[in-house]
């Protein structure tokens, strides 16, 4: 069974046609035919991109989303891999959990669901979770996160740390100082006091992150930053990175394009963990991504269910979906104002972010022999985004009615289209 992708514009070279076969590339270069033709004339193809942060929802979370239902929006969205972080009910804190998410991901087979286990048994911040055999499963896990909480305890902290060395894994903290964010749900700020919404200082991530650095280097393990919001954070990892301490970063696009001055008609769907901040900090952010101090984007796609968001802005749930959007929000914030490329792309949705947690298949991607993950784009075309662009089971965009570019026309998981001519295919 072979595929052609004919005439694509891959990045940095000419147009031309690839060949699959079997699931991997088998030919670049002007190939004559196939069992089924692609066009892509006009298209760009992107390796398939990869989300080091998705909130799937299952088990216990299934009115939000599932790993079926999100692994749609994932596919819609142009990517081929999540992540899907631990904060399930019950948490991923054991092998059990872990193999049932690897496995449920594999039976809906439209991208790759990496699971993501938990750093403390039950998220609770008191006792290391199963890191060892969550490692040896059958996951193959190597991201650990308590997100949704900070792992705040210093010493379970560095312990963490010490664990995941030897087999290379990381743990990805969600950095929040519980004390300096009790009761906040927006930004620290004058329109929080005049509002009357409790106030999230800066310095309750910058704080942790600054923390989680010099344990990192102490111990010579890998931190990662999740969601970072801040101008302040910015500088923390500048520094951190100029020190040599091996600390990653992603920022979420949601983050790199919206202000807490969207929070002033108290709509809920703009309520996120951490809160949208300033102009100076999104303009932080960007600069952040073009010099590499924040290494990658990630989507932090958390579908919440309508009875979880339709309430008061201080009840509502924390969390925003962002697969469909992330890649058009990329070209707004990103390309369009010439922080990077559209090449750049490749690295900061794609090959980075597979790096940093440890799945394969993404170093060399669109050459012969590697596995076929290939998203086409075409990022000339614009359009008003709606809840038609969503594939996933919530609608907690943030991005509905705003005009966006980038369309994702096809995708090819492991040589097999998940997604043709914009609409996902389940079969
Ligand atoms: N980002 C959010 O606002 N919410 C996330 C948790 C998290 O990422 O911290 C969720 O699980 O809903
Ligand atoms: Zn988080
Ligand atoms: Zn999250």
């Amino acid at each position: 069974m072979t595929t052609l992708i004919r005439g694509a514009q891959l990045l940095g070279a000419e147009r031309t046609d690839v060949l699959i076969d079997d699931g991997i590339i088998a030919e670049v270069g002007s190939v004559a035919r196939a069992d089924t033709v692609i066009d892509a004339d006009g298209l760009i193809a992107l390796p398939g991109l990869v989300d080091l942060h998705t909130h799937l929802r299952e088990p216990g979370g299934e009115q939000s989303e599932t790993i079926a239902t999100g692994s749609s929006a994932a596919a819609k969205g142009g990517f081929t891999a999540v992540f899907a972080m631990a904060n399930t009910a019950p948490v991923a804190d054991t092998v059990a959990v872990v193999e049932q998410v690897a496995d449920r991901g594999r039976a809906a087979g439209l991208v790759h669901v990496q699971p993501i286990g938990a750093v403390t048994v039950g998220l609770a911040g008191r006792e290391l979770a199963e890191i060892g055999m969550m490692a040896a499963s059958r996951a193959r896990v190597r991201v650990f996160s308590d997100d949704g909480k900070c792992v705040f305890d210093p010493l379970l902290m560095r312990r963490a740390l010490e664990y995941v060395k030897p087999f290379g894994g990381v743990i990805a903290q969600h950095a929040q100082e519980p004390r300096l964010t009790e009761g906040a749900v927006m930004n620290d700020s004058a329109l929080s006091g005049t509002l009357g919404l409790g106030g999230w200082p800066a310095v309750a991530e910058e704080s942790i992150i600054a923390r989680d650095a010099l344990l990192a280097e102490q111990t010579g393990s890998r931190v990662h930053i999740c969601h970072v919001s801040t101008a302040g954070s910015v500088d923390v990892l500048r520094w951190a990175k100029a020190r040599g301490i091996a600390i990653t970063a992603e920022v979420t696009p949601h983050h790199l394009m919206l202000t807490e001055e969207l929070i002033s008609g108290y709509d809920s769907v703009y309520k996120v963990n951490p809160p949208l901040r300033r102009d100076e900090d999104v303009q932080a952010l960007r600069e952040a991504v073009a010099d590499g101090t924040i290494d990658i984007v990630a989507t932090d796609h958390a579908p919440h269910a309508p009875e979880q968001k339709l309430t008061s802005f201080g009840d509502a749930a924390f969390g925003m979906v962002g697969l469909e959007s992330a890649l058009p929000v990329v070209l707004r914030s990103l390309v369009e104002p010439g922080h990077i490329e559209v090449a750049d792309i490749a690295r900061i949705l794609s090959s980075a972010p597979a790096a940093i947690g440890g799945i394969l298949g993404y170093d060399k991607p669109l050459t012969v022999g590697a596995p076929a993950n290939i998203t086409l784009v075409d990022t000339s075309a614009s359009r008003t985004f709606s809840a038609d662009d969503l594939a996933g089971r919530s609608t907690n965009s943030p991005f509905i009615g705003v005009e966006l570019p980038g369309t994702v026309e096809h995708v090819l998981f492991e040589g097999r289209a998940t997604v043709r001519e914009g609409l996902v295919i389940h079969d």
